[in-house]
């Protein structure tokens, strides 16, 4: 299982630079990054970046493929599953927790299903935070080349494994938390 860090947006909300602005001493991809390290199940841990990012992404160790869709993170999904299968996470998301990632591989293992995804009790979907065969990526390429970037739609259109998020233990939802603008790093303290 590959894990797979979106990396390719361009932190509009955020004004800019958001992976790579630093916290607690390291940029802010760091801790998704070590997030998806620490699982039992990831093998290799790599970084979906745009081309103008990729070169200073290379930069933190890791193995960088290059987005050239920009479409979203449809396409980073897309470009993940050139890979393998993959547990895929935002970028901006500092505090993965590693068991909750496993739980959600193990499920996406035991279901035989194609994507394992967490859902809220509203309906609402956490596709950065969920686990896809290979086999789904040709169900993301065709919606891609059709002009629709929801990924959610992509999910209805198979037989997906759901998550109920509110069963879980209540400090997993926690691992959702993302960075979308700067004061949202008001929210996170880095151990
Ligand atoms: N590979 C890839 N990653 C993307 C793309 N668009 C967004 N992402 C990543 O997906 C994650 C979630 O995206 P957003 O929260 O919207 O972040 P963003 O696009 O940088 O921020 P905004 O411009 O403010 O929406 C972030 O880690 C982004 O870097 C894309 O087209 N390709
Ligand atoms: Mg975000």
């Amino acid at each position: 299982m590959i894990g797979a860090v979106l990396a390719g947006g361009r932190g509009r909300r955020f004004g800019g630079d958001k992976l790579l602005f630093r916290i607690g001493g390291k940029p802010l991809i760091s801790y998704a990054l070590q997030g998806l390290e620490m699982s039992r199940y990831i093998d290799e841990v790599v970084i979906i970046a745009a081309p103008e990012n990729a070169q200073r992404l290379r930069e933190l160790g890791y193995r960088v493929v290059i987005d050239r869709l920009l479409v979203g993170p449809i396409g980073g999904i897309y470009i993940a599953l050139s890979l393998g299968d993959a547990f895929v996470a935002a970028g901006d998301m500092p505090s993965i927790i590693p068991e909750f990632v496993d739980y959600i591989i193990k499920q996406f293992w035991n279901s035989g299903k194609i994507v394992c995804v967490p859902r809220w009790a509203n309906g609402y979907l956490e596709p950065l935070h969920a686990a896809y065969s290979q086999d789904f990526r040709e169900i993301l390429g065709e919606q891609i080349r059709s002009g629709d970037y929801m990924i959610r739609r992509a999910i209805e259109k198979v037989d997906a494994c759901y998550i109920p998020i509110e069963e879980l233990p209540e400090e997993w939802k926690a691992s959702f938390f993302n960075v979308n603008r700067k004061e949202d790093l008001r929210r996170f303290s880095p151990l």
